[in-house]
């Protein structure tokens, strides 16, 4: 096993990525490689024809998503190569009522050594700089999260906007986003008013989603839609879209705290919509899932669908994170399997 076998997440899918301007690159490149970021999606006048048109074929989209399972089809070497690639860009979460900023530190360093090194040399990857996308946090811990990794290129993401249920007054959700980027976080993950998807208010959602790009300024805005409250796949996609016209950097399914959070099915809907938001704007925008996602499995089918619909270039860190506060210890436990051939305990990977 050459470490060149692992970082170049191939073979997992047979069909071509739909849209040529998002083929994959020559290079695929390291799990720690610094990819070219894309230029960053900026907002579009207002326009209800966008939205209007959008239709969703259900029985066709679970079609395709029964038949993810047969296409996961990466295995020994390559699969490790994958996972690899997932935990770069793998948000490493603590969203908890009882946080402590030790907490945080103890997050912080698992997201700077996310593998423990023996596994890494083990891997062909001992030399490689290896670590998570982002480590995600309530306001409180920003600046906890700020200082203990600095020097590591790591982003600190704050979760805002009055997260979870975002009812809190809109002035409020602005300051709370200043006051992140304030303290150092380069991300910022809002929650939208499910209200104004429930009541079809595309321009007050459009407004509202205007207003946190601009609080945010040079921080990235991930807009969390809470899909599992928007009753329906069209109203997922139209406030997809709503969001990208907008000016989000980023769509993400789900805070982790409605009853359903990301799943397959919304991911085919949201991925589409950023499909069609390129070949409207040019523009690329990224894709979060989070909610839910605790095993490999399911991040290798969250990447084989990144990689069919949108190409090479959205398995990056910079288009595609995971939200998640477990994933990082089963794909640690899989990587210790590929690795000895047996499974640790789960006691084993405290955190991540
Ligand atoms: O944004 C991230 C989610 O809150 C994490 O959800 P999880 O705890 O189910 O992994």
């Amino acid at each position: 096993m050459t470490s060149t076998s692992l970082v170049r997440p191939s073979g997992a899918v047979r069909s071509r990525p739909a849209s040529p301007a998002a083929a994959p690159q020559a290079s695929a490149g390291t799990p720690a490689q610094t990819h070219p970021a894309a230029a960053r999606n900026t907002a579009q006048p207002f326009d209800l024809g966008w939205i209007d048109g959008i239709r969703f074929n259900l029985s066709a989209a679970e079609r395709r998503v029964a038949t993810l399972p047969g296409r996961r089809s990466v295995k020994k070497d390559a699969q490790a190569g994958w996972l690899l690639k997932a935990i770069t860009c793998i948000d490493l979460t603590t969203l908890s009522g009882d946080d402590t900023a030790e907490r945080v530190k103890r997050l912080c360093a698992k997201a700077v050594t996310p593998v423990r090194p023996d596994l890494l040399a083990a891997l062909g990857f001992a030399d490689r700089k290896l670590h998570t996308g982002a480590v995600c946090v309530y306001h409180r811990f920003v600046s906890t999260a700020v200082e203990a990794l600095a020097g590591t290129g790591i982003p600190v993401a704050a979760v805002s906007t009055g997260f979870p249920a975002g009812l809190i007054p809109h002035e409020l959700k602005l300051k709370e986003i200043e006051a992140s980027v304030r303290d150092g976080a380069s991300e910022i993950d809002i929650v939208i008013t499910r209200e104004h998807v429930l009541a079809g208010q595309w321009k007050k959602l459009y407004d509202e989603m205007l207003d946190f790009r601009r609080a945010a300024g040079e921080a990235h805005v991930k807009a969390i839609l809470a899909t599992g409250e928007l009753k329906t796949l069209r109203n997922v996609a139209k406030a997809s879209m709503v969001c990208m016209m907008a000016g989000a950097d980023f769509i993400k399914t789900s805070t982790g705290k409605e009853g359903v959070n990301a799943t397959p099915l919304v991911t085919l809907a949201m991925l589409r919509m950023i499909r069609q938001y390129e070949a409207r704007t040019g523009l690329r925008v990224g894709y979060k899932p989070a909610g839910g996602v605790s095993t490999a499995k399911t991040a290798l089918d969250y990447q084989v669908l990144m990689k069919e619909e949108l190409g090479r270039d959205w398995l990056e860190p910079d288009l595609f994170r995971i939200g998640a506060s477990t994933l990082l210890a089963d794909i640690e436990r899989q990587l210790e399997h590929h690795v000895t051939g047996r499974y640790s305990a789960y006691n084993r990977h405290p955190i991540g």
